[in-house]
């Protein structure tokens, strides 16, 4: 039978999908095969400097996982370097934060090789490889140059960026070639698609047809838009489940009958949380009548640390959240709680549920789970209201959020406003009809198109 190979930089076991530190990349991988059964390939998370080692094995219901560690070197280089201060910030619009260099680059280069390396002496023929994130776009290209003839597929977790945007990276040509060894290339909305689309007709003289098919640096692949998804059905299970567990009736009751409003976000630069805050500082001025009234729980356990601009958006945001509570907080209401923390799903859905409003703000962001996570949550007969914004991917699908535009701080303040004081009726009728879409377009059904799509490619096609 055919087996699935998932290949990632991110490899969470069971044992850490419980500590609540990954993102959601890892989140829809682990439902994915948890289902399916497969191989786990990619990066333990741990550093070691002294001699490659065979990658560690070990199953765990369905999945055999197969890790391999870094050196301190390829950390630095590959992680930290081209992959998080290179293709995160430029895919992501932040062209004043990406920085270039051959040296980190050539360590992106040589981890990709060190995984095709590991990998190829566990695959079999008729394999279907599904490689995911900017972290690994060269791998199919690795493998092929080795002899791998089996059918790979690959996702973009996060946005491909607009053509003006994409050509500030140096090396753009290299990475598109890359990504032309996959016989499919998956992104997260059509947006991301056209972004490729445009590079592939104006840049590298390739052509497209209407049906998704691309021909490009002698090769022959199909490129779609595949939606991730959640667990939907799961999800909200916990969140029912959680109505009577520990820590929500202590949040709960810490409410004292407040409304609360929720962020949950990787402390990340891309999650617009310091225009959040702003935004809620404004609410609590313009629409003084929330003043001791509404509670703000902004959870995001830190991400990257070793990563300067990660620092940077870390002190900047306690100064934010300090200056807002200085300015507005009573000695009995703290408006804003701010929390560096990282919380299990099932604590989280039980977090969401109780929110009067999710707040999914992001400058940028691939899909958010988040904010399906917390349309998955709600009470269907007292939902709560999703405020989106209109750059997250989530956006394309999720119609009846509030949408938002992050960089408009005052807009964001009206629409909290309009979120808290959203009547019954139209609540229902918003959430009704985006969990209508998450209960059809789960991540069952992102998993399944996506390998069916996979499936149907002929094996490495060259034109
Ligand atoms: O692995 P880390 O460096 O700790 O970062 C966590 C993950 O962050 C990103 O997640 C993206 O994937 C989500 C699921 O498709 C999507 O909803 C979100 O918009 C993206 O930002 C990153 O792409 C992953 O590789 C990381 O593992
Ligand atoms: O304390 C936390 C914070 C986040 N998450 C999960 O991490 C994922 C974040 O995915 P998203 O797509 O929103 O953003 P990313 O972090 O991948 O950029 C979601 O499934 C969250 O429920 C979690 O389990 N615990």
């Amino acid at each position: 039978m055919t087996r699935l190979v998932v290949v990632s930089n991110r490899v969470t076991s069971p044992r850490q999908a419980r500590s609540g530190a990954q993102g959601g990349l890892a989140v829809a991988v682990q439902a994915a095969l948890e289902d399916w059964g497969g191989v786990w390939f990619g990066w333990s998370g741990e550093l070691r400097d002294t001699g490659a080692e065979e990658p560690t094995v070990f199953r765990s219901g369905q999945v055999t996982y197969a890790t391999v560690d870094l050196s301190s070197q390829d950390y630095e280089e590959y992680y930290n370097g081209f992959a998080n201060r290179t293709l995160w910030p430029l895919f992501h619009y932040r062209l004043d934060l990406t920085e270039f260099s051959r040296r980190t680059l050539s360590g992106y280069q040589r981890v990709n090789q060190l995984f095709a390396e590991r990998l190829r002496p566990l695959l079999r023929d008729d394999d279907l490889i599904w490689v995911h994130d900017y972290h690994l776009i060269p791998l199919a290209e690795q493998l092929r140059h080795a002899g791998c003839r089996q059918r790979m597929g690959f996702f973009l977790h996060i946005p491909w960026p607009a053509l003006e945007v994409f050509l500030a990276l140096p090396n753009h040509r290299e990475i598109v070639h890359a990504l032309c060894a996959y016989d499919l290339v998956g992104f997260q909305t059509d947006n991301d698609v056209r972004g490729f689309v445009n590079y592939i007709k104006l840049e590298a003289g390739g052509e497209v047809d209407p049906d998704g098919t691309v021909r490009a640096f002698g090769r022959r692949l199909r490129v779609a838009a595949f939606p991730i998804s959640i667990d939907t059905a799961r999800l909200a299970g916990f969140a029912r489940e959680a109505v009577f567990a520990r820590q929500t009736v202590r949040l709960r009751e810490s409410l004292r009958g407040r409304k609360l409003m929720i962020g949950v976000d990787r402390l990340d630069y891309s999650k617009g949380l310091p225009q959040r805050f702003r935004g809620y500082e404004q609410l609590l001025e313009h629409y003084p009548e929330n003043r001791g009234r509404v509670v703000f729980l902004q959870i995001a356990p830190p991400s990257r640390q070793d990563v300067p601009e990660y620092l940077q958006i870390r002190r900047q945001l306690e100064a934010t959240a300090g200056h807002v509570n200085g300015a507005y907080a009573e000695f009995d209401w703290m408006p804003l709680r701010y929390l560096n923390t990282g919380f299990s799903r099932r604590i989280l859905a039980g977090f969401l549920r109780l929110a009067t409003v999710g707040v999914v703000t992001p400058l940028r962001d691939g899909m958010n789970l988040v904010a399906k996570e917390y349309v998955a949550a709600q009470n269907p007969k007292d939902p709560g209201v999703l405020l989106l914004s209109r750059f997250a991917g989530a956006s394309a699908e999720l119609d009846g959020a509030v949408p938002v535009n992050p960089y408009d701080v005052e807009g964001t303040a009206g629409a909290m406003q309009a979120a808290l004081s959203m009547p019954l009726e139209e609540r229902r009728e918003r959430w009704e009809s985006m969990y209508r879409r998450l209960e059809t377009h789960d991540v069952d059904y992102w998993r399944g198109a996506f390998l069916d799509a996979l499936s149907a490619m002929e094996p490495a096609a060259c034109e």
